[in-house]
């Protein structure tokens, strides 16, 4: 399936830089040059080394509240360096104030010195000045040639949050196609105002767009290390994961198969809205069935054109199973989500019939889902069989509550603390819960149901508009 990718900040960025890269290693060719990385900061932009500069957009570039860094500065963006700046910033008592004439530096959002210094308020303000900026730079992508747009940003940052609604809010607007968002959670280990911009952050985007791909920076690194000090290994599951989804039927292939990939299957998965989230894994297949005995096969006739001979179906359930109970981008209870797509990527008429409909039978049940749609990925020159499987609209994510239970405890802090000034009204309500889950919401064609309500957090958009 054809997608344009928008990164947005320093995550966005990486992760659509990371993912072009892929996709060329690969030979699938999903964004096909439609790819853009928006940026408050010049030089995560000119760090990335698949993106040409026509794809850079930088915002903001002369409101008063961004913080441009001079030639002298640091280089402080590359994911182990910005590590670094992100804990001096973070552990700093002091507020750095260099040359900026903005409030915002004062509201304790100061993650990172530069750009909107981690404030999603300022970061929508620069977008909504900037829009005929943005509306320049999306005219680069052509819609015609994608089937759906994605969004891609930490939703703990101030660009990433800020300008991706504002960017989100844009492209809903003037696109016909699918609007996706891939997002990424801050870990446990960030700081609050971290988890309080992702939760307005989620409240904003999710409702917005088509479906939310959430990937959980908590989940994927272990407590001993620094969140930075993940990012690659991170990024790189996250693209992996989105190739093995978008880029399912993108590569050329002589090979037929008659259970290939529909993209109509993956927007149909998606249609039901909400946040999604992915599984994985692989088995090697074993060499010598598929090496010496395929080729004595092909010698008697008695093997399929490509020469691979079916997975047992056995193996193929036990790997749908292993994919489906794997570690997600986002942990959930498997059995709330609305649809499961399922994709099988390996060696050329390795997946019989019989291993994929019971593949599709064990997801049924394990996920107490009817909707399974399901396809494969012709792949030559492999020995790995990979079960992807997607979970859409899943409503029951314990990291979900959590972040939200902080988010609310860090903005009635902010509401009681008589330096915070800009809190609404709501902002000083304390909430038990701040999250209903009205259990499996029907699926009812296209409509985006979303199962969280947010409503206790304040978007970015919302509290802009006010200071606009
Ligand atoms: N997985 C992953 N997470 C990242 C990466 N870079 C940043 N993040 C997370 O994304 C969130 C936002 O960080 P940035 O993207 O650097 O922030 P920004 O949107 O550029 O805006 P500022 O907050 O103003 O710096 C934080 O929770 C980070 O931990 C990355 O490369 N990979």
């Amino acid at each position: 399936m054809k997608v344009a990718l928008l990164g947005v900040g320093g995550c966005g960025t990486r992760l659509v830089d990371q993912f072009v890269r892929a996709e060329r290693r690969t030979g699938r060719p999903v964004t096909d040059g439609n790819v853009l990385a928006f940026h408050t900061e010049s030089q995560p932009l000119s760090q990335t080394t698949a993106l040409s500069t026509d794809q850079h957009v930088l915002l903001g570039d002369t409101h008063p509240a961004v913080l441009r860094r001079d030639s002298n500065s640091p280089a402080t963006d590359s994911p182990n360096s910005s590590h670094d700046s992100q804990l001096q910033s973070e552990t700093s008592t002091t507020t750095s104030q260099q040359g900026t004439s903005s409030n915002s530096r004062t509201r304790g959002y100061d993650i990172n010195e530069y750009g909107v210094g981690g404030d999603p308020d300022v970061g929508a303000q620069v977008a909504k000045a900037d829009r005929p900026e943005i509306r320049r730079a999306l005219d680069k992508i052509d819609e015609t040639e994608v089937a759906a747009t994605m969004v891609v940003a930490g939703l703990g940052g101030g660009t990433g949050a800020g300008v991706g609604s504002v960017l989100l809010d844009e492209l809903t607007d003037i696109y016909e196609t699918a609007v996706y968002t891939l997002g990424v959670l801050p870990a446990d280990t960030e700081s609050d105002q971290r988890a309080l911009t992702a939760a307005r952050g989620l409240r904003t985007l999710v409702p917005q767009a088509e479906s939310t791909f959430l990937v959980d920076n908590n989940t994927w690194c272990h407590e001993t290390d620094a969140v930075a000090d993940c990012y690659q290994s991170i990024n790189s599951m996250t693209v992996d994961r989105l190739l093995s989804v978008f880029g399912a039927g993108e590569a050329n292939t002589t090979f037929e198969s008659e259970l290939r990939i529909d993209p109509a299957d993956i927007s149909r998965t998606l249609a039901v809205g909400g946040v999604t989230t992915v599984g994985r894994a692989t088995i090697e297949i074993n060499s010598e069935t598929h090496g010496l005995l395929a080729r004595i096969l092909r010698l008697l006739g008695r093997s399929s054109p490509s020469g691979s001979t079916p997975v047992d179906a056995a193996k193929i359930k036990t790997l749908i199973s292993r994919a489906v109970q794997s570690k997600l981008t986002l942990p959930c209870d498997i059995t709330s989500a609305d649809r499961v797509l399922l994709i099988l990527s390996g060696p050329p008429d390795t997946i019989s019939r019989k291993g994929f409909e019971t593949g599709r039978y064990l997801l049924e049940d394990e996920t107490e889902t009817v909707e399974v749609l399901a396809g494969d990925e012709p792949i030559q020159n492999t020995t790995e069989l990979t079960a992807t499987v997607v979970l859409a609209n899943v409503t029951s994510v314990p990291q979900i509550d959590q972040l939200q239970r902080r988010a609310v405890v860090t903005q009635d802090s902010a509401a009681t603390t008589p330096a915070t000034t800009s809190s609404s009204p709501e902002q000083t309500e304390t909430a038990d819960s701040v999250r209903t889950q009205s259990g499996k919401s029907q699926p009812d064609g296209d409509s985006h149901s979303v199962e969280f309500d947010f409503d206790e957090v304040d978007t970015a958009s919302e509290t802009t508009e006010s200071t606009e």
